[in-house]
């Protein structure tokens, strides 16, 4: 292969989701990998996979190999397999479903076991997941950061449902692990704008809300 050809591949970096059964880590990987979301509960038995190339600033394409681990797979034989030699850990809980956060101390410890002898410690981020249920919360975002303080971790808060800040966590989890810095206009760029549709009210309406009569679309940020 010649220089150039080598040049023009592009970097490849492994990056696991672990975390209690149901908490989205599948809906995570689809929401990043595919765009789409699923309402159905669909247990992952073993693991899957994901790629998804980006580029990060300065034009550099990464190929990101996504693996989606069941959540059955903790106290089994295959979980240190799963997690050795990946260059980034995604912690996952659900925000609405406290044990899944008290149980990441298990799947940090299995982490941090796998990586004892190793030369080179993954990055490690901590996911809050399904924000669009913010009214059912039952994880302070104050506990949620300390962890986060506590173990050196990065700290995101996402939902796979509206998309928001998904694309954003795993961006910044490759810039982490290659060491790039992103610029405010960088995570600005990557954050999910929400289309709200304002609709025409039926004609009887008419006068009582004379000040809507259009159509129009709001984004929020
Ligand atoms: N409201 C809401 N529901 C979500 C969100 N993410 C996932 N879900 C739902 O939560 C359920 C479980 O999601 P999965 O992605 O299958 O969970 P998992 O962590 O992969 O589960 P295992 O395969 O058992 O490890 C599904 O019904 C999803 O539709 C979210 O951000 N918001």
């Amino acid at each position: 292969m010649s220089d150039s050809e080598e040049e023009s591949q592009d970097r490849q970096l492994k990056i696991v989701i672990i975390g209690d059964g149901a908490c989205g880590k599948t809906s995570l990987a689809t929401r990043f990998a595919q765009e789409s979301f699923g309402k159905q509960y669909k247990q992952t038995v073993g693991l899957d996979f994901f790629l998804k190339r980006i580029t990060l600033p300065g034009n550099l394409n990464v190929t990101l190999q996504v693996w989606d681990i069941g959540g059955q797979t903790i106290g089994g034989k295959m979980l240190d397999k799963y997690i050795y030699g990946t260059q980034g850990v995604l912690l996952v809980y659900d925000i609405t479903n406290y044990q899944s956060f008290e149980n990441l101390e298990d799947w940090f410890s299995m982490v941090k076991k796998v990586n004892e002898e190793s030369e080179t410690q993954p990055f490690v981020a901590l996911v809050g997941n399904k924000i669009d249920l913010e009214h059912m919360r039952t994880v302070k975002a104050d506990k949620h950061q300390r962890f986060c303080q506590e173990n050196g971790l990065g700290s995101f808060f996402v939902s796979a449902k509206s998309g928001d800040s998904v694309f954003l966590c795993f961006q910044r989890v490759a810039a982490e692990i290659l060491g790039i810095k992103l610029n405010k206009a960088e995570i600005e760029q990557s954050q999910r704008i929400i289309k709200a549709e304002i609709v025409n009210y039926p004609e009887d309406d008419k006068q009582l809300n004379s000040a809507h009569s259009q159509s129009k679309v709001c984004s929020l940020q």
